[in-house]
């Protein structure tokens, strides 16, 4: 039996003149799973998004949250493609989303509706997404199904909320996408309905590596299992990046109100809440030799604080910007 040397010398000398690559750093880009550059979207004249520029990497976990009406489902609309950009531009894992066969079979979209005829059963559920998607994985559909306790004959118009959603979740991972656009999943479910639900992502996430952008109000559950966090509010971006980078940056520091406007001048202040005699604030990039005065309290941010903090001051952001506009 040959070694894996002879082996790897015999290839080699079939190759003339290999570069020596010994000291050269190889850099692998991998585009990111959407980035967006002055992107905007109008409503018969009205901004639903605008100005909106952001780099989301692959394989994260992404929430994305904002106030009512904050342009959640327009992105996502124009992340899938069923809607234009009105300005601006989205790419979608490197290209244009469209109504082409790579954008549809590589992203996965549920929206708040779910796309699911009630008169149908299960089993014909999953033969018409068969039928619609060339990389359709029936059989990984069917054991899914099976792990819920969910059967082939049952109606759909005769499930419950938490297995309509993962009826849904099912067909929408059976296309084996590398994205998955999810507008909130866990509207109407309870708690226990919205575990099952999210423990569903993470482990589609695990097994198949996909990216998933996660729109949704329930905090807690975004909490545990997201690992990017983007916060739109009035249309636009105001926070897009790393969840542990996002909490390691930010602070809440509580003391008396007179030391207030004081700190005000040196800390980069987020947002505040004052009382009579004391303010609470969330602060981003703080050096502890900001904060001498020991009546100052800091603590950690948690995740909730944080979007709470973004979302009472719209004119604060924190993200970098993509370098450059690509069509
Ligand atoms: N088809 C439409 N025609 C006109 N206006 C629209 C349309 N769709 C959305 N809008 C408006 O665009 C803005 C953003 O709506 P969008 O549904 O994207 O927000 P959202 O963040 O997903 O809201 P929610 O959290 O309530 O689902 C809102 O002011 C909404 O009224």
């Amino acid at each position: 039996m040959k070694s894996p040397t002879t082996i790897g010398t015999a290839r080699l000398s079939s190759v003339t003149a290999l570069p020596d690559l010994r000291n050269c750093e190889l850099e692998i880009t991998v585009c990111p799973a959407i980035e967006t550059f002055q992107l905007g979207r109008r409503y018969r004249g009205r901004a639903a998004l605008h100005d909106c520029s952001m780099s989301i990497p692959q394989g994260r976990v992404v929430a994305l949250v904002g106030p009512n009406g904050s342009g959640k489902t327009t992105l996502l609309q124009l992340a899938v493609g069923l809607l234009a950009p009105s300005t601006g531009t989205i790419r979608v894992l490197g290209r244009t989303p469209g109504p082409d066969l790579t954008t549809l079979s590589n992203v996965a979209f549920l929206p708040q509706e779910k796309p699911l005829y009630a008169g149908f059963t299960v089993k014909e559920m999953l033969k018409l997404g068969q039928r619609l998607n060339p990389s359709w994985d029936d059989e990984a559909a069917r054991r899914r199904l099976a792990g819920l306790n969910i059967a082939l004959s049952w109606r759909i118009g005769k499930l419950s909320g938490g297995q309509h959603t993962q009826v849904a979740l099912t067909l929408a991972l059976a296309k084996r996408p590398k994205l998955l656009l999810l507008d909130e999943p866990l509207a109407d479910l309870d708690p226990l309905a919205r575990h099952e639900v999210m423990a569903s992502v993470m482990t589609a996430v695990a097994e198949d590596q996909l990216t998933v952008v996660l729109s949704s109000h329930v905090m807690p559950d975004l909490k545990e299992t997201c690992d990017w966090l983007v916060v739109l509010n009035n249309g636009r971006v105001q926070v897009s990046g790393d969840i542990t980078d996002l909490l390691e940056d930010h602070q809440v520091l509580t003391g008396p109100l007179e030391l207030a406007d004081h700190l005000n001048s040196r800390i980069e202040v987020v947002d505040e809440i004052r009382t009579d005699r004391q303010v609470t604030m969330l602060v981003r990039h703080a050096q502890p030799r900001c904060i001498l005065d020991p009546r100052w309290e800091t603590r950690p941010v948690g995740l909730e604080q944080l979007v709470l903090g973004y979302m009472r001051a719209p004119g604060q952001s924190t993200f970098q910007h993509p370098v450059a506009a690509r069509s």
